[in-house]
């Protein structure tokens, strides 16, 4: 009838949630992703690195209730490109979600169906509302990983084909040492 409350400890160096769920995710699992489809498959080929794990702890996909996972996003470029996770909507697109950053230097890419997007900074002690309708993707614009937490509703669910096929509508670049973010040549609306 009622659930077992619990408190779990993370540890803020790591990012490591103990007896979370742990996903690791390889450049090789972003086929597509990038926008130097070269560059990718270059340094798949050489090393194919981790560019991110989650550790989450979630519950059954039941409306009311939460789950919450930590993100450790590893420094890194395909190209000129930023490494960043591969970003969603959610399935029930009206769920929103909190995000607080812990370590690190990044920020988050956000955008409509319609393709309007922000680009939101982040560093330890950021939060950042994802309001209900709008994919997130995050991208580390440092040289540590970059970690953060998020919460969102156990019954949101991940989108991903939308921003597997058409991407988001600006990239994150490294131009003469600065952080820039524009336009994305290949966004398809
Ligand atoms: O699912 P991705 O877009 O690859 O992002 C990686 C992860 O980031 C955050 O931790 C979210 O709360 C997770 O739901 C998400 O899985
Ligand atoms: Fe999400």
């Amino acid at each position: 009838m009622y659930k077992e409350p619990f408190g779990v400890k993370l540890d803020f160096e790591t990012g490591i949630i103990e007896n979370a769920k742990k996903l690791v995710r390889k450049l090789s699992d972003m086929k597509g992703y990038f926008l130097d489809e070269e560059a990718w498959k270059e340094l798949v080929e050489k090393e194919d690195p981790v560019v991110y794990e989650v550790y989450a702890i979630e519950q059954e996909e039941k409306e009311g209730d939460l789950n919450f996972a930590t993100t450790v996003l590893y420094p890194g470029k395909v190209g000129k490109e930023f490494f960043f996770t591969k970003g969603h909507y959610h399935a029930k697109a009206d769920r929103a979600e909190i995000y607080f950053a812990l370590k690190g230097k990044g920020g988050m890419l956000l955008q409509t169906p319609e393709g309007d997007a922000k680009f939101i900074e982040m560093e330890p002690g950021t939060i950042v509302y994802v309001p209900p309708y709008w994919a997130h993707r995050t991208v580390n614009t440092g040289n540590e990983p970059f970690i953060f937490l998020a919460i969102y509703p156990a019954d949101a669910g991940h989108d991903y084909g939308t921003i597997k096929e058409k991407g988001f509508s600006k990239i994150v670049v490294e131009e003469d040492g600065k952080v820039v973010v524009k336009d994305n040549p290949k966004w398809k609306e």
